[in-house]
């Protein structure tokens, strides 16, 4: 397949002129007048249809190609890629540059529509294409050496003068109106990323849709030519000529043609003849009979006769059958490839030329063919209008008619050329193909003779048809599949450039999500794998802590419990020392500030384990506090809390309103615990079991020993009395055994002689002993009962724990508030753990999510990339 090369001036003559040898030339008669060069024109107008089919098949592919292209930039903008806008500009230091001096390289500074503050360096490589627009791509500055650059510039104004729209965009351009945000520094007046994607996806609509409708133009087989020329020239008879049709056109030795009538194809009417008049011509539609009336093709000179003149546009469209397809040369209306209207203009005059000057610039005209009298030559309107029409179509096809009037036909044609060598000079340099010398008249009425014995004007007729059909399908091709063209041209630099722009951008953001990927999952992945001995190692504190507490406090308050017992302090504490005995009256006060004190003592025990709980807590929490360092990142806060020793133990209540430590009632506190029992004093049960462990049982061994037993029922005797005097607080099981030793004793008979004096002696030696023995026995006995009452109890009345033994109470008591606190400290540590690990795997999830849209936006338009180049392969724009 032959690429496509553009209409270039150059280009145009060798697709449609008919291979003479020597033509252009107007000396030179021989390309006209012969068969064979009739032949000659013939084929080389297939070929130019062929060239023609293959251009619009091409471009139609690349239409189709740019519009899936298109559709997915759409969606992928919106979903899966907010696409960037860039802006390019110069770099102030440009010219330093390292690829500054290469061809095609410079070096810009980019920046985005939604950052307009954030610059990048980068190097442009514009590679001119041959339909004189850049490929553009984009290498972050500065560029890696590039030795492979091609370029095909000529020349370096050529350079420049592509320089300086490669910045741009042009079809996807989008009108910010930053103009104020790019220059002013440090002024940032920028739409957001959002919102120039939104104007992106609207500009990229608008684009789709004109591709659309550029698709159909390429398919519009539709050319229409302009049949122009002076007053009775002979238009309206070569149109009946090119028609094959005798007399279909009226004509007229009189001006005749008023108005402009379109010759169409009756094949695009059903194959049925008719006029079309038209009511409105910007409104007409061939499908809708509302849109004009019709009248038999036979009223057609009525009409132009009656119609009134400044006609701006066809108002009749004239449906003609096409000539006999038998025929060697058919009709130029309908040939396959491209259906030809012929529009037959009013002749021109000074009133009608601007109108037909107008209607010439029209963009569906594709051709305009100029009608001269070969016997007037070029009037005065006829040279205003060719001057005027050579200006927007470059090139006529200008028709000298009635050419077998002239005898002198070498004279006529070289004066007729001459005139438009001044006229229309790019028409002169083609003119063996866009200058015909024909007798139309002939033609028109000769139909249907056979072509093959047709004279030198019967030739060059012929040679006028094909030329005009060769200049209809190259000009079609430059009105219609040229606009297409370009148009694809320049949205392939577009896409190129934002996909350039948008790689980088992709590419950027890649690498620093992969950076901080990198950065945080590591970090993740070890706190993960710490997590669990993290775990491990607090419950192992917390326990520790607990338990060391607890065992130290129950030590503790047994030993204190001890000393108590023993009649002495639990713990030497400030302000606590044993009263003074004060004598036997003040013994009941002096067993009450004894036991004020033991308990308080007691109570000091307390607050010391506590204090000790307090070190431990304290160790404990430097503990969790290590373990924090060593399990969480050193970016992460670590506890704002301040571990307060002192506020342990203390109600919270208390805690609110002051800082002081409080020990609350604590034991000394407790009336039931503080209150004074005549046992404090005499404790002769104790006395009593004293004896009992120190003598053996009295009652099994009495009878068959009995001096011992004797001796030993004195004893018991005197326990009984001390039993019964105290009896009030002995206890009824005391009672008891004191009267059974008592009556045994008497009832001996041995014993009744010697057993009155003997127990006055005994008792009043008990009492004086128990009396002398008072300042000792009394702190005994105080602690001694409080710690068989502390061993049962937890000295906390009315509370759940009051049966529990006040050592276990205390330890539990203690190790309760130290686990508070370690577990508060556990929970801060674990909370900013799991928090820590949160934000790390949030953030390694979202640069994973970044990272991956990247990879795959770099790959999109990697694609991109290379789709453009298919397609400019397909639309022939070769770089
Ligand atoms: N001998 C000869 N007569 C021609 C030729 N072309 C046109 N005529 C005659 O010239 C006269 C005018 O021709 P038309 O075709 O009506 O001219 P026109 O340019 O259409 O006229 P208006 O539309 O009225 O300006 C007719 O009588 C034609 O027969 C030709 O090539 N040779």
């Amino acid at each position: 397949m032959q690429p496509f090369h553009p209409p270039t001036p150059q280009s145009y003559r060798s697709s449609y002129i008919p291979s003479t040898p020597d033509s252009p030339t107007v000396e030179k008669e021989s390309h006209i007048g012969t068969t064979v060069d009739a032949r000659q024109a013939r084929e080389t107008a297939d070929g130019v249809v062929r060239d023609y089919e293959e251009k619009r098949d091409r471009l139609a592919k690349a239409i189709d190609s740019s519009l899936y292209l298109l559709s997915d930039l759409k969606n992928f903008n919106g979903e899966q890629w907010t696409v960037r806008y860039p802006h390019l500009k110069p770099t102030e230091h440009a010219e330093t540059g390292p690829s500054s001096s290469r061809p095609g390289m410079s070096r810009r500074t980019l920046t985005f529509a939604d950052e307009p503050a954030h610059t990048t360096d980068v190097v442009l490589n514009s590679t001119p294409t041959i339909r004189r627009t850049l490929k553009r791509s984009l290498t972050l500055a500065p560029a890696p050496p590039c030795e492979t650059v091609t370029t095909v510039v000529q020349s370096v104004e050529e350079l420049k003068r592509l320089d300086e729209n490669e910045d741009d965009f042009s079809i996807l351009r989008l009108n910010l109106n930053m103009g104020v945000a790019r220059h002013a520094k440090g002024l940032i007046s920028h739409l957001e990323k959002s919102s120039i994607s939104a104007l992106l996806d609207n500009r990229i609509t608008a684009s789709l849709d004109h591709l659309s409708h550029l698709q159909k133009r390429v398919y519009d087989a539709q050319s229409r030519v302009l049949v122009t020329g002076d007053l009775n020239a002979g238009k309206s008879t070569l149109i009946n000529a090119l028609l094959r049709r005798d007399e279909v056109m009226p004509t007229d030795q009189q001006p005749l043609t008023t108005r402009f009538v379109e010759v169409v194809s009756a094949k695009e009417n059903e194959d049925k003849e008719e006029i079309h008049i038209l009511k409105q011509a910007d409104k007409y539609d061939p499908k809708d009979s509302a849109t004009y009336s019709t009248e038999d093709v036979s009223k057609l000179y009525e009409m132009l006769i009656d119609a009134e003149d400044d006609a701006s546009s066809p108002s009749l469209r004239v449906f003609l059958k096409e000539a006999d397809s038998n025929l060697a040369n058919p009709s130029i209306l309908h040939n396959g490839v491209v259906d030809i209207s012929l529009i037959d203009a009013p002749g021109l005059n000074r009133d009608s030329i601007k109108t037909t000057a107008n209607f010439a610039r029209q963009e569906e005209i594709d051709v305009v063919v100029f009608v001269v009298s070969a016997a007037n030559h070029f009037t005065l309107s006829a040279k205003e209008f060719i001057w005027q029409a050579g200006h927007e179509k470059a090139h006529l096809f200008i028709v000298v008619n009635r050419f077998d009037q002239i005898k002198d036909k070498a004279r006529c044609r070289r004066l007729v050329l001459e005139q438009i060598k001044q006229l229309s000079p790019k028409t002169y340099e083609d003119a063996a193909d866009l200058v015909h010398f024909v007798d139309s008249a002939k033609v028109a009425l000769g139909y249907g003779e056979a072509e093959s014995e047709g004279d030198e004007l019967d030739d060059a007729f012929s040679h006028l048809e094909h030329s005009l059909r060769s200049f209809v399908l190259v000009n079609r091709a430059k009105s219609k599949l040229g606009p297409a063209q370009n148009y694809i041209t320049h949205l392939l630099a577009d896409v190129e450039l934002l996909a350039a722009a948008n790689s980088l951008v992709a590419g950027k953001e890649r690498v620093a999500a992969r950076d901080e990927i990198a950065r945080v999952k590591p970090v993740l992945e070890k706190m993960k794998k710490g997590k669990e001995g993290l775990e491990e190692s607090l419950v192992g504190e917390e326990e520790a802590a607990t338990d060391k507490a607890a065992g130290r406090t129950k030590l503790a308050m047994e030993r204190g419990l001890e000393r108590v017992g023993r009649g002495e302090l639990a713990a030497p504490g400030p302000g606590l020392t044993l009263p003074s005995y004060p004598g036997l009256l003040g013994a009941w006060d002096y067993a009450a500030e004894v036991k004020r004190i033991l308990l308080a003592s007691l109570d000091f025990a307390v607050s010391l384990a506590e204090d000790d709980a307090r070190k431990l807590t304290s160790e404990g929490v430097d503990e969790v506090i290590k373990l924090g360092d060593t399990h969480l990142p050193a970016d992460v806060e670590r506890t704002n809390r301040k571990f307060n020793p002192q506020a342990m133990f203390t109600p919270r209540a208390i805690r609110r309103q002051s800082s002081v430590t409080s020990l609350g009632l604590g034991l000394a506190g407790q009336s039931q615990l503080v209150e004074v029992n005549v046992t404090d004093i005499f404790d002769l049960q104790h006395h009593i079991h004293l004896a009992r462990s120190v003598i053996p049982s009295t009652s099994a061994t009495s009878h068959e020993l009995v001096p011992f037993s004797t001796e030993v029922g004195a004893a018991s005797l005197a326990v009984g009395a001390f039993s019964m005097i105290s009896g009030k607080t002995l206890g009824l099981r005391a009672v008891v055994e004191g009267i059974v030793h008592f009556s045994d004793f008497v009832s001996n008979p041995a014993t009744r002689k010697w057993i009155g004096p003997i127990v006055g002696v005994f008792t009043a030696g008990a009492i004086a002993y128990v009396v002398y023995e008072l300042p000792r026995s009394i702190p005994k006995n105080v602690g001694r009962h409080i710690q068989s009452t502390l061993t049962t109890s937890s000295g906390q009345a009315q509370t759940d724990d009051a049966s529990t033994p006040f050592a276990e109470y205390q330890a539990a008591r203690v190790s309760k508030e130290v686990r508070k606190v370690m577990r508060l400290a556990a929970w801060d540590l674990r909370e900013r753990f799991r928090a820590a690990v949160e934000a790390r795997g949030e953030v390694v999830k979202a640069s994973e999510e970044i990272e991956k849209k990247a990879t795959k936006a770099l790959e999109w338009f990697d694609n991109v990339e290379k789709r453009v180049e298919i397609i400019r392969e397909e639309v022939g724009i070769k770089v």
